[in-house]
């Protein structure tokens, strides 16, 4: 059955969203096995002098030679499993974009999380292309106007596929807040194209 589309306001220019990109049996497959396959990394991040573990695990995914980072950090990129180079060449026609890197990001439960940031470094270009995937718990997405500082907020369900393009990193932020009581995990796959 198509699941009913839960978001009914329209988003900000540069990000678009489809419910049902994966069946719900695809993506609990997909879940299940990149869980227990991925090499999963818990990095530490210094924000104001204080260095503290991400809250979520990570694994990072690249072409050989693709280098890419945030907070100062240059991330060890893992080779792509076959199910995920296969969806990414999916992609890569789909969008007539060379995506060549994937941020997979798990949140164990609802108390793991992404503060406001936008996807800006200078690696991914002038108006980068990112397609993201949810895959398990639905989680509660907020977008964030920079100047104007109106929120915008979108449930990424399981299989869903939200893509931010255009002016969508330089004039937003984006963030998926804590939900407190929330105890499934969530795994969410960023396919990015680094310089
Ligand atoms: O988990 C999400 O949906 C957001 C991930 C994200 O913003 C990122 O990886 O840059
Ligand atoms: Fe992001």
């Amino acid at each position: 059955m198509q699941r009913q589309n839960a978001n009914l306001n329209p988003l900000p220019n540069g990000f678009s969203y489809q419910t049902n990109a994966l069946s719900a049996q695809k993506s609990l497959d997909l879940f299940s096995f990149l869980r227990d396959n991925l090499v999963w990394q818990q990095p530490t991040i210094t924000v104001f002098g204080k260095t503290n573990p991400i809250p979520r695990w990570q694994c990072f995914i690249a072409d050989t030679g693709i280098q890419y980072g945030y907070s100062g950090r240059t991330l060890t990129a893992e080779p792509w499993p076959t199910v995920l180079d296969a969806m990414r060449q999916r992609l890569v026609k789909q969008f007539d974009m060379p995506f060549n890197a994937l941020l997979v990001n798990l949140y164990r439960d609802g108390d793991d999380c992404m503060g406001w940031h936008s996807d800006d470094e200078k690696e991914l270009g002038n108006e980068p292309t990112i397609v993201s995937i949810s895959l398990g718990a639905e989680r509660l997405f907020k977008i964030k106007h920079k100047l104007t500082k109106q929120v915008y907020s979108l449930i990424l369900h399981s299989g869903s596929c939200l893509v931010m393009h255009g002016t969508s990193q330089r004039d937003y932020q984006h963030a998926l807040p804590k939900q407190a009581r929330l105890k499934h995990p969530r795994i969410n796959l960023t396919f990015r194209c680094v310089r």
